[in-house]
């Protein structure tokens, strides 16, 4: 029988694009929103660390549908702005939640900010929560740096201002946004992308799924691959350090990047 497992995310197109990085990686997986159990509180994201919050949120849903559970902890780090607005991203402009104008308040803030120091990255770190209580993270970055206006209209948050260092120029020698790109592209190289396709084959593994060929993964290289005796009790942070990230490109990971993209370096900034 198709096992069961719980996206726990309010955001829905953080869940269209985690459905959609799933679904290309053929796991016989039922994928759940929270719009398919009953309704509970949004979890309170009070750590000040993406682990913190995805483990608080895939928690939250383990408790309440019994399911296993994953949650997507991202955000945008600016070194402008020391690495804010981090964990703060969806609430950067107050509780509201708008993605435009917690964009606009970033461009505002680093208005003075010459073009060769607007580096950024998208973090993203996803949680797993069994039910028998077991966690795991995995964490996904993307590099780039940040343009003075929107361009592009696809994707989602701050991704209309955001140029990701790992793509090629088109013609003229310009790069896009993240919003410029296709869903296919940015799921190559993407934060999610990454941090997804580093916690399916431990989720495989969890539910004694078939881990699908191009997740395969080193024996030993997952926390607890090889393991004997009890059950392990390191916590999450530990696990997550001994998770490589799997699925980059440059590491022969589940998803090549799209033709014609390098497959690590920096390319030029916009002309
Ligand atoms: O342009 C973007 N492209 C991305 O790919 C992306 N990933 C994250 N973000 C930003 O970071 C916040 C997450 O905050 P977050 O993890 O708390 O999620 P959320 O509050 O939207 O939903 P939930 O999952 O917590 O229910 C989002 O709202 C966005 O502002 C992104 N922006
Ligand atoms: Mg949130």
């Amino acid at each position: 029988m198709t096992q069961r497992v719980l996206l726990a995310t309010g955001n829905t197109k953080k869940l269209t694009e985690l459905r959609r990085i799933i679904a290309d990686n053929d796991l016989d997986l039922e994928v759940v929103g929270l719009r398919d159990i009953d309704p509970y509180p949004d979890p309170v994201e009070s750590e000040w660390t993406f682990e913190g919050n995805a483990l608080i949120k895939a928690r939250e849903g383990m408790i309440h549908s019994g399911l296993p559970s994953l949650a997507d902890d991202s955000g945008l780090c600016v070194d402008a702005l020391g690495g804010m607005p981090g964990v703060r991203s969806s609430r950067w402009n107050g509780p509201e939640q708008e993605d435009i104008a917690n964009l606009e308040l970033v461009l505002r803030q680093i208005e003075d900010v010459p073009r060769g120091r607007r580096q950024a990255q998208f973090v993203a770190v996803m949680a797993l929560v069994m039910p028998d209580g077991r966690e795991f993270t995995t964490r996904g970055e993307m590099t780039g740096h940040l343009t003075n206006r929107s361009k592009g209209s696809r994707g989602f948050g701050y991704d209309p201002i955001f140029v990701p260092d790992e793509q090629v120029p088109d013609a003229d020698g310009r790069l896009r946004t993240s919003a410029e790109m296709t869903a296919d592209e940015k799921d190559a190289i993407s934060h999610r992308g990454r941090a997804v396709r580093a916690i399916l084959p431990i989720l495989a593994r969890e539910l004694g799924l078939p881990v699908p060929e191009g997740l395969r993964v080193e024996p030993g290289a997952l926390p607890g691959a090889d393991r004997e005796g009890p059950e392990p009790t390191l916590p999450a942070s530990e696990w997550t350090a001994q998770i490589p990230v799997i699925g980059r490109p440059e590491q022969g990971g589940a998803k090549p990047a799209p033709p014609g993209v390098p497959s690590s370096g920096v390319t030029p900034l916009e002309p």
